[in-house]
Formats: structure tokens, sequence, C-alpha cells
């Protein structure tokens, strides 16, 4: 874990933890997918990993199951050593399969009767199939179930034991926003049954709406770990004001130019940071008004033509942006 990471965060806060992740490394060959990551999840909370394609969550996800054995390391999930008691961790933990392992030719009730199956107790497959919106599919085979609903009985599935622990690697991926919302719901209704859930996402707003605390990572590491609203205090900057400057948009424009326009932007008033995505300028303010206002006279003043300009609060994206110079976003 990184040296600005908040020990007190990552750890404890008094709380009793039911995953304790302690220096977990993966390596395939010379190439280290995790590296030295350590956090605990506390009970009931919603713990997300959040990190673009890549970062080593699905890898530390693994690890923390029992799926994947570390290099270095070691994972306590319910009290458990997932390395070496790993059956006990099984019982006590819930693993949302990607949808697309699921038997195509089976009925909804039967695929979950079969994984019910598995374990000495299991809970009732009625009011299951409710939960998840599924009732009415139930005679349903799988291959017909839209993207939502496969993921919705990938959810039921991982349900079957009452599960202590539920983890669910990047759950609404390629949903459309309904059924994002849908799974959102009932993500959340199981953390008010006393769940604790270990979330994977390269959504931040997915993150900022059901995640207690997230674990930013990127490159196999811990680069931050908060609450979602410390995170993004984090940046010292409420506010971001974002514009193109047409002018400026030439690929032979010459790098002494570029820097001197970053230098202007970055003596705006109430600027605390400056950041630039493709076209677009990000300004980084804790006094929007002040900011807005020296921005449209320095721009008067120096010539600079500037269009789409809007304003918007500052988000977890930044946060990364910030951190890492790289966007959350596939691009
Ligand atoms: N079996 C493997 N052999 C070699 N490299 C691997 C293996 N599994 C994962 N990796 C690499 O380890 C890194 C971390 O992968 P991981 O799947 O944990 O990332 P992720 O954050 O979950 O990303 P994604 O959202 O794409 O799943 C990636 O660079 C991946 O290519």
């Amino acid at each position: 874990m990184s040296d600005s990471v908040n020990a007190a965060a990552a750890f404890g806060g008094g709380k009793k933890p039911v995953i304790r992740a302690e220096g977990l490394v993966k390596r395939y060959g010379s190439f280290i997918a995790v590296d030295n990551v350590s956090f605990e999840v506390h009970r009931g909370e919603i713990f997300g990993l959040l990190g673009p394609n890549g970062a080593g969550k699905t890898t530390t996800m693994e690890m923390m199951e029992g799926l994947r054995r570390p290099d270095e390391g070691t994972a306590i999930v319910a009290g458990f050593d997932t390395q070496k008691e790993l059956k006990k961790v099984r019982q006590a933990i819930g693993v949302q399969l990607q949808s697309t392992s699921l038997f195509d030719l089976l009925k909804v009730k039967e695929i979950v009767r079969m994984y019910a199956s598995f374990y000495p107790s299991s809970v009732p497959i009625q009011p299951l199939l409710q939960d998840m919106i599924l009732e009415e599919k139930k005679n349903d085979r799988v291959k017909h179930l839209s993207g939502g609903q496969r993921q919705r009985l990938a959810i039921a599935l991982a349900l079957v034991n009452d599960p202590e622990v539920i983890f669910l690697d990047e759950p609404t991926t390629g949903l459309d926003p309904q059924a994002r919302r849908m799974l959102w719901d009932i993500i959340l209704k199981l953390k008010n049954r006393g769940k604790t859930i270990v979330l994977s996402t390269h959504y931040m707003d997915e993150a900022h709406i059901l995640c207690d605390r997230i674990c930013l990572m990127d490159k196999g590491k811990v680069i931050a770990l908060d609450t979602p609203e410390r995170l993004v205090r984090s940046l010292h900057s409420e506010s971001a004001v974002e514009f193109r400057l047409p002018q400026l948009e030439r690929t032979d424009l010459p790098d002494e130019e570029r820097r001197a326009v970053l230098a202007v932007l970055e003596s705006v008033q109430g600027v605390t940071g400056v950041d630039m995505k493709k076209e677009v300028y990000v300004l980084y303010t804790d006094r929007l008004q002040s900011t807005l206002t020296d921005w449209i006279a320095v721009a008067g003043a120096r010539g600079l033509e500037f269009a789409d300009l809007r304003t918007r609060t500052a988000t977890l994206e930044d946060v990364f942006i910030h951190m890492t110079g790289r966007s959350l976003r596939e691009e």
C-alpha cells in the first residue's frame, strides 16, 4: 500500500473486520498484477474496489475468495484463512459468477435448486427469486434471460447458502441504465439486511452511490482508501470548470505554447489544480464564483476564446485523474 493511503481509513476505525487482506501479492512471471495490497472490510459495509481495467481488482477478489493463491500475504475472511481453511471460507461467502458461465439450457428454478444442493443448508428458493425480481422468470431457460436478469440470477446463486460476505465482480458491466439501477437497489437491500459486500467496478458513479468505503486501485496497487465523500474532499476542490480552447486545438501546437497556456490557467484566482483531457481543460477550485469571474477576465485580456464552458461538482473520476494523470474510463 502506498504511503499516501490513510492508514486509519484502511484499517480498523475500531470496528471489527470481516475481511483482513494483508500484503497480498500476485505475480505472473515478472509482471506484478497485485502489489502488496492491504485493507480491512467492516461488517455490514459495501466495500468497493474501484479502478480501470487491469488494475488488479479481479485478482484481489479472487485471492479473498480463495480462488487464486497469493504469492505473498494473507487474506482472512469471516475469521478463516483463505489458504488454510478454504472449506470454511466457502461456507461463509457467496461469489457472483460471471453470467456467461451459467448453464444456458437449464430453467431458472432448476439452476437455483442445483446450486442450493451444493450446500448443507440453503435459503428458501421462492423468496430468493422474489427478492431478485425473477419470480416471473422461474420457468424460463437461462439462455432467454436479458443481461440484467442474468446478472440478478448470478447474484441469486451467490446467495443460496445465506452467506455472510458477498463478492460481486463488476456486477453491472454492460447493462443499460434501468437494469443497473435495479441491481443497485438489490445490492443496497442486501446491505440493509446486514450482509457485507465487496464489489469491484470501474464505474465511479456506481462506486459513489453504493460504497461506504472505496479502495482506489491502479496498476496492482492501492492508491487511496476512504469514504467517497472524503476521497473527493481530499482534492481540496469542490468544483470543476471545464471548457475548450478551439484556437489551440492544433496537433502542431508547440509545447512551450501549451505550457504557457497551462501556466495562465494555474494563475486564475482560486484555482487549486489544472488538468487537460483530450481537448477539454479542467480548472479545480473551492471558490467557483471568483474563479469563473477571473477566468472570463483573463481569457478576455489574453485573447483566449473559450467554448463549451460548464461547471460541475468534483467526482471520484477527478480524484483518480489527479492521482494518476489518467482517466478511469477506457478511451
Ligand atoms: N492468468 C493470468 N496470467 C497473466 N496475466 C494475468 C492473468 N490474470 C490476470 N492477469 C493480468 O493481471 C492484471 C490484473 O488483472 P485483473 O483482472 O485483476 O484486473 P481488473 O482490475 O479486474 O481488470 P478488469 O476490469 O479488466 O477485469 C492485468 O494486467 C491482467 O492482464
